[in-house]
């Protein structure tokens, strides 16, 4: 790709960000999230690594884009109580390991880091930051969302409960521009390279890769198609991505969340009987789920709303993926084939759940939402 492309650099710093963030969020697992702490139910290493990585991804954009808004997943308020002092303490020591990290600054960065000055003095630096600083940087994601302007949305975690489990969850990052998904970059420390190499067991694509086959980031800028690399490569080891065509929908997967309070299981099911797909549904945690299709893993990512529809989703847990999926081919939507609209502020209030598919098939899709919906006496939602 030239230098000359749209939103060049903003994919640059996107990767520079999510890849310090990947590294700190693996650290974190490895050290923090034991047998102990899953048994008894503690969620405080994925609170040490959410915090942290949003600081960390925050604190990369906004050295670079000082003006732009960003809308984060988390904020500072409950890390503001004195008993979260234990707390406060990991996330300045992680979050400042990462940002001092000597990881590869890409030369698109580090060339714009060395021509403004601009972007060179409100670069984080040599010094450690402190804890105000890094509370207010988690704050920043802090931002409306909306139709105008530049304007960032962030998962620094994306599937928390994987994360826990030591299965999938993903650091997801998009940009966008006047409510349009320009740039997504997602990086997934549990997704092997090659799903193929590693055959799927346990209900998981790729489940069982080695340890050194793990790690995998995405990337896509709208009109320039879609890639992956190793999380820890150089670019130049970035390969294109794209869905499968499909000849006919029963001999497709779908896959959907583990959890079946995020996604109605049973609706899905129907669906996948009325499209004539034999296959087991693979169950995965956040949004490996797009990328997973998007380079032909699966075909189908079906998240149908659980009740009444009444939840609304919030525009970090789609931004990146649709956007991967779509440059690969597919079209995301949402249960009625409207497109996703991330301009109306933190959650898709628009829309009703997601249906992904390639775009050859995807209306085929539409349909069979209708009906199995129908069926359960929820076509209204
Ligand atoms: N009732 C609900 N319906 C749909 N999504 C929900 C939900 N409650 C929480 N979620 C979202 O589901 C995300 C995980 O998706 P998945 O089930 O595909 O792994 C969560 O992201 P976090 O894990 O970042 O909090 C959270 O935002
Ligand atoms: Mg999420
Ligand atoms: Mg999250
Ligand atoms: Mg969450």
């Amino acid at each position: 790709m030239s230098s000359a492309a749209a939103y060049h650099l903003e994919r640059q710093v996107a990767i520079s960000a999510v890849t310090r963030a990947c590294s700190l969020t693996d650290k974190v697992f490895r050290n923090l999230v034991t047998a102990d702490t899953v048994t008894k139910k503690d969620k405080s290493p994925v609170t040490v690594g959410d915090y942290s990585a949003q600081a960390v991804v925050n604190t990369v954009i906004a050295s670079h884009f000082s003006a732009d808004a960003i809308v984060g997943e988390e904020d500072s308020k409950d890390l503001r109580n004195p008993e979260a002092k234990n707390l406060r303490d990991q996330i300045v020591k992680l979050a400042n390991e990462a940002l001092a990290s000597p990881a590869q600054e890409c030369p698109a960065v580090a060339d714009a880091a060395s021509k403004s000055s601009e972007a060179a003095s409100q670069a984080w630096g040599t010094q450690d930051l402190s804890e105000e600083a890094l509370l207010a940087a988690i704050d920043r994601g802090n931002a409306e969302g909306g139709r105008s302007g530049r304007c960032w949305a962030l998962d620094p975690i994306d599937g928390t409960k994987g994360f826990l489990r030591g299965g999938q969850y993903a650091v997801c990052l998009a940009f966008m521009v006047d409510g349009e998904v320009q740039v997504g970059v997602i990086g997934c420390p549990n997704l092997p390279h090659d799903a193929s190499s590693a055959k799927p067991k346990e209900g998981e694509f790729g489940a069982g890769a080695k340890r050194n086959d793990l790690g995998t980031l995405f990337v896509a800028v709208k009109g320039q198609g879609a890639f992956q690399r190793p999380i820890q490569a150089e670019s130049d080891s970035e390969t294109a991505i794209t869905m499968n065509k499909i000849s006919s929908l029963s001999s497709a997967s779908f896959c959907e969340s583990v959890e079946a309070g995020h996604s109605s299981h049973g609706t899905n099911a129907r669906i996948a009987e009325l499209l004539g797909i034999t296959a087991e549904p693979v169950r995965m945690d956040s949004q490996a789920k797009y990328v997973s299709i998007a380079r032909g893993d699966g075909d189908v990512y079906l998240r149908l709303p659980v009740g009444d529809g009444s939840y609304q989703e919030k525009i970090w847990d789609h931004a990146a993926g649709s956007l991967i999926v779509e440059e690969a081919g597919g079209r995301v939507s949402d249960i009625r084939g409207r497109s996703l609209d991330f301009g109306v502020g933190r959650t898709l209030k628009d829309n009703k759940g997601v249906v992904a598919a390639h775009r050859d098939v995807h209306d085929q899709v539409i349909r069979a939402v209708g009906q199995a919906l129908e069926e359960e006496g929820r076509g209204n939602l």
